[in-house]
Parts: structure tokens; C-alpha cells; sequence
């Protein structure tokens, strides 16, 4: 027996330093290369081929033989114990139908209606799938033993199988169907002309991102992939959309992929802006979805694949050699929020050239991209942190002359030249404090989503069940655990400091002198008080 123990202690112990042998590998490895594979192709963007019918069907390109291609999905066709009724959408990596259970097949499923993605048959790919999959059915099961707080806005997971393909496999997810995407909310507001939501449907949509994090941080994981596309809003009865059949466009095909194709695509709901109406503080309940860039809070990320919009990404994310943390969701998160609540995109990069017509050609490269966005960045936030402006220098982003820039930046303005027409100086006020605290330049003093749920801001919107879920927050988020938290942020940073410098030693500029005395910079790198953010914000909007 005292065998057996011992030997179960070996093996966990052994598995322990294999898994973190396996992270460190994969981290230095990464590190070397800083290596990322750009997917982003369709969603966020103009799409680049359009199908004459709608720019929103996936295109013809994904189907075909050979690896990373769709499985060609028809409607009434069988999926594992599935029938397929409608589509959903479709992503970089997948395809999602809403199906019914076939008959005869039983299930005790939690919920109503349920959706299956259908991923890519790339061996790669199907490793995040699985990933995915498992880390959402393991989260299903998890319980913090306090509530639950914020579980509720994670999509659920139940089941996957495989569907084999003509080139391999395709990993099936089944979970549950939600609604249409916030992004789909977007469009509706910008169509009608209001351009933004309801200041007080934003705050509520960005408290439920907001508390799905915290839930989601606490487990052990980060989203790293947050954007109007992977946040469904929940619909009573939902069905998808319009249904319609498109035949395939043959001229964009190549001729040795037409028999791999399936013979119409289905458009989804996101077509169709007519069906719906904006949304309620009544009705708004947003999930996050599509957790295939998840990873672990305290494993070095895996950058290879990225699909979020460049604009919504975090300076650390853009920097070489830069630790990534949870804090990048809590950027995404701030950005979404940005865009619900004034209808401006924070910070918009263009990820594609444009010709002389104004039509968009071929991908922009990453560099040229991050030169613009990083500009953009210090405009709005004003002067990063020494070791950031280091890390800028030996990046190759653009010079910046340091000097012309306010170290509290330009997001005061921004605001108020954004803001709704009814929100009121003291709620601007709140709103840039909120959003100070969530674009904290460095990732190690930027808020928390447990902190950021407590914020002022959400005042309004809080019903007695989340007033008493925060009371029960604060006292565990005290002055203390919030000092350990930021020492061990800092100790764990050490080494990617460390290497960063060993890789390139460049002389840098001088530090401008603003930097450190200046009242807004204090700020904005979370070094301040509480009590001093407010009297900054206080200043800037004349507020007693
Ligand atoms: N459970 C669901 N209920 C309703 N719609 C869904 C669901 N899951 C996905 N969708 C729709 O399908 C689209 C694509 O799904 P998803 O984002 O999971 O695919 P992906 O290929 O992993 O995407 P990405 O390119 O962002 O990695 C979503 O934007 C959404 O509109």
C-alpha cells in the first residue's frame, strides 16, 4: 500500500517537471522565434474575395483537399448523433450548426438548443481544438466553492466526437447554441444610425465580460482571444438565421478542389440585420465564446495563432520578448467597451492595403502594422515605462519623440469628443478612470478583472445579487493579497526581462524627465493611488 502511495507521488512529481520541461522548452522556443502565424483573414476586415451574394459567407478557399480545409456540412445532414437544421457561423478554424439530437439518440443535455463546430482537419489545429474542448468541459465541471460567480457568461460544453474527412479527421465541439455575436449588435447600432449601444447595456455587457474573467482567472486560465466575434449574446428560443442556400461561386475555386466542395453554402445569421432589435439592459446576456487560444495564467503563452483584431491587442503583445498574461484579455475587454459605448473603434489599425479605388488588396506585414499601432498607442495613453521604451527602441518600431508627447496622453479628449450626447461630465469621468485602469501600459500594475468588476462605474447597473457578490470581493481582494500579487507579478517577470536584455544590448535614449513626475504618468502606469487617479480625473472634468 505505502508502495503504491509512493509510487503515485513519483509518477505525479515526474509528470509535474515533464509538463513544466515541456512549457519551458516550448517558451524558449517561441521566445527565439517569436513566431506568430497570422489567420486573421475575414472576419474583422473587409473580406478580400467577396462572394457576389454576401461578404460574410465563408469562402470557397476553406473547402478542398488537403490540410486546414472545412468539412463540407449540409443542411439535414447527419453529424455524430446530430442532425444539422442552420448555420451558425463560421470562423477562422471552423464551421458551427445549430443541430438537433437525431432520433432515437438520447441525451441529458443543460440546455435548449445545441451547436456543434465543426473544426479544421489540420493536425495542428486539432490539438487547440482538443484543447479547447477539454479545458471547456473541465471548466463546466470546476467550481470556485463561492457561487460561482460569473461562470454562468462561459460558454458550455458537453460533448466531442470525430467526423473523418477527406483529408483527415475533422474534431467535432458540442455546446451549447447561444445567440448572434456582439459583433452582429455592432452592425445592428451602426445601421440604424444610433452608432452605439445604450451607455447602460455596455456597462452591463462589459460587467458580464468583466465577471466571466475573474471566474475564468481564478481557474487558472486566460481567454487570449476576445473579441465582438467570440462574445455571444444569449437568446431565449434562438433560432438561426435566414438558411439561404448561395451556390458555390466556381470561378474562385480551383478546378482540382470543386469535387471536395460541398454543392451551396448556407448564410447565417450575422446576414441578416432585420430580424432582430437592439439591445435591452432586460435582455442583455453575453457568454464568451471560443476558448482555442486558451492558456494557462501560469504557463508562458503559445503565440502561433492569432485572430483578434490588431487594434484591441495589448503593447506587450506587440513588443518582442514580452511576457503574455492575462492582462490581454482585460486590454480586449476595455477596447469592446470603448466601442459599445461610443460607436468608435478605440484604436483602429488597418490590417489590409488599400488600392487607389479605396478597395483593400493583400494583408499588411506585421511590422507595418505595429508601427502604426504602437504611435497610437502612446498617443492615447501617453509615455510608457522605461523598460517599455527600451523594448520599443530594440523592437524597430518608429522613433518617437518622447518629448511631444503628453505623458497622460490623449484618451481625456478622446472621450469627450466620443462620448454619447446624454453621458454626463461625472459619468465621462468614471468611465476614463475605468478605462485607465484597464490600459495600464504595464501589464504587471494593470487592474484586474476582479478589481475592474468593483469599479464606480458599474454602479448603475448592479442588482442586489451582484452587490453582494463584490461586498463578499473586496474583502478578499484586500490591501495586502493586492501588494503580494503585484511582487510576484514582478518577480515572474524578471526573466523575460532578463533574457530580453541578454538578446540585444542597444544603447537607448534617456529617459524623458516627464516620466516619472509627472502627475498623469503616475497614473497611467498604476503606480498612483486610488485617491490620486480620482483627483486627476476629478481635474480634467472640472468635477468637485
Ligand atoms: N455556441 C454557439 N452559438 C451560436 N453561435 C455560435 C456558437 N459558436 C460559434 N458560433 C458562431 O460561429 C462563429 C465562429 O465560431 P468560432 O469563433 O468558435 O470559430 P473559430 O474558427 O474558432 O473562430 P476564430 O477564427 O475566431 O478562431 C462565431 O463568431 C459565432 O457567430
Amino acid at each position: 500500500m505505502a508502495n503504491s502511495v509512493q509510487e503515485e507521488c513519483c509518477t505525479g512529481i515526474s509528470n509535474g517537471l515533464r509538463r513544466q520541461a515541456r512549457s519551458l522548452w516550448e517558451a524558449a522556443f517561441e521566445f527565439r522565434n517569436n513566431k506568430e502565424i497570422d489567420f486573421s483573414y475575414s472576419k474583422c476586415d473587409p473580406h478580400p474575395f467577396p462572394h457576389p451574394e454576401s461578404d460574410r459567407l465563408e469562402h470557397c478557399y476553406k473547402y478542398g483537399k488537403g490540410s486546414g480545409k472545412f468539412y463540407p456540412v449540409l443542411l439535414e445532414q447527419k453529424l455524430g448523433d446530430y442532425v444539422v437544421k442552420a448555420k451558425l457561423g463560421h470562423g477562422n478554424f471552423a464551421s458551427v450548426w445549430q443541430c438537433v439530437l437525431d432520433e432515437g439518440k438520447e441525451r441529458d443535455l443543460p440546455y435548449e438548443s445545441v451547436a456543434v463546430k465543426v473544426c479544421t482537419n489540420s493536425k495542428k489545429d486539432s490539438q487547440d481544438d482538443v484543447t479547447e474542448a477539454k479545458v471547456l468541459m473541465k471548466l463546466g465541471k470546476r467550481s470556485d466553492g463561492n457561487g460561482d460567480f460569473g461562470k454562468k457568461h462561459l460558454q458550455k460544453v458537453d460533448e466531442c466526437f470525430r467526423v473523418p474527412g477527406y483529408s483527415g479527421d475533422h474534431f467535432c465541439i458540442v455546446g451549447e447554441a447561444i445567440g448572434p455575436s456582439l459583433d452582429y449588435y455592432l452592425n445592428l447600432v451602426e445601421k440604424q444610425g444610433l452608432g452605439h449601444f445604450d451607455t447602460e447595456v455596455s456597462k452591463k455587457v462589459t460587467f458580464q465580460l468583466l465577471s466571466s474573467a475573474t471566474w475564468l482567472h481564478k481557474a487558472g486560465y486566460g481567454h487570449g482571444d476576445i473579441h465582438p466575434h467570440n462574445i455571444l449574446m444569449k437568446e431565449m428560443g434562438f433560432k438561426a438565421g435566414t438558411n439561404a442556400k448561395r451556390p458555390i461561386c466556381i470561378q474562385n475555386t480551383k478546378p482540382e478542389d470543386v469535387p471536395y466542395m460541398p454543392p451551396y453554402l448556407v448564410s447565417c445569421i450575422d446576414d441578416d440585420l432585420t430580424v432582430r432589435t437592439p439591445l435591452t439592459v432586460e435582455n442583455c446576456d453575453a457568454r464568451l465564446a471560443d476558448f482555442g487560444q486558451t492558456f494557462k495564467k501560469n504557463h508562458p503563452r503559445r503565440l502561433y495563432k492569432m485572430t483578434t483584431p490588431k487594434g484591441n491587442r495589448s503593447p506587450e503583445w506587440v513588443l518582442k520578448h514580452t511576457p503574455i498574461t492575462i492582462g490581454i484579455d482585460i486590454w480586449s475587454i476595455a477596447c469592446i467597451a470603448y466601442r459599445m459605448t461610443t460607436g468608435k473603434h478605440l484604436m483602429f489599425v488597418e490590417e489590409r492595403y488599400k488600392d487607389e479605388e479605396g478597395k483593400y488588396t493583400q494583408k499588411r506585414t506585421k511590422a507595418d502594422i505595429n508601427n502604426d499601432h504602437m504611435p497610437m498607442m502612446a498617443e492615447l495613453l501617453g509615455t510608457p515605462p522605461a523598460w517599455m521604451i527600451r523594448k520599443w527602441d530594440i523592437s524597430g518600431l518608429p522613433k518617437m519623440d518622447w518629448k511631444s508627447i503628453t505623458p497622460e496622453g490623449a484618451l481625456h479628449e478622446r472621450i469627450m469628443q466620443d462620448r454619447p450626447a446624454n453621458m454626463t461630465n461625472a459619468q465621462a469621468a468614471l468611465f476614463e478612470d475605468f478605462m485607465r485602469q484597464a490600459l495600464t501600459w504595464d501589464y504587471r500594475y494593470r487592474a484586474t478583472a476582479a478589481e475592474l468588476i468593483q469599479h464606480d462605474w458599474f454602479k448603475s447597473i448592479l442588482s442586489e445579487k451582484d452587490k453582494l457578490h463584490l461586498e463578499k470581493l473586496a474583502k478578499s481582494t484586500s490591501r495586502c493579497s493586492k501588494a503580494f500579487t503585484k511582487i510576484t507579478n514582478e518577480v515572474k517577470s524578471w526573466p523575460g526581462r532578463l533574457m530580453s536584455l541578454c538578446i540585444k544590448k542597444k544603447e537607448y535614449e534617456s529617459q524623458p524627465d516627464t516620466e516619472v513626475k509627472a502627475l498623469g504618468s503616475r497614473l497611467i502606469q498604476g503606480t498612483s493611488s486610488e485617491e490620486t487617479n480620482k483627483h486627476f480625473i476629478a481635474k480634467a472634468f472640472q468635477i468637485d
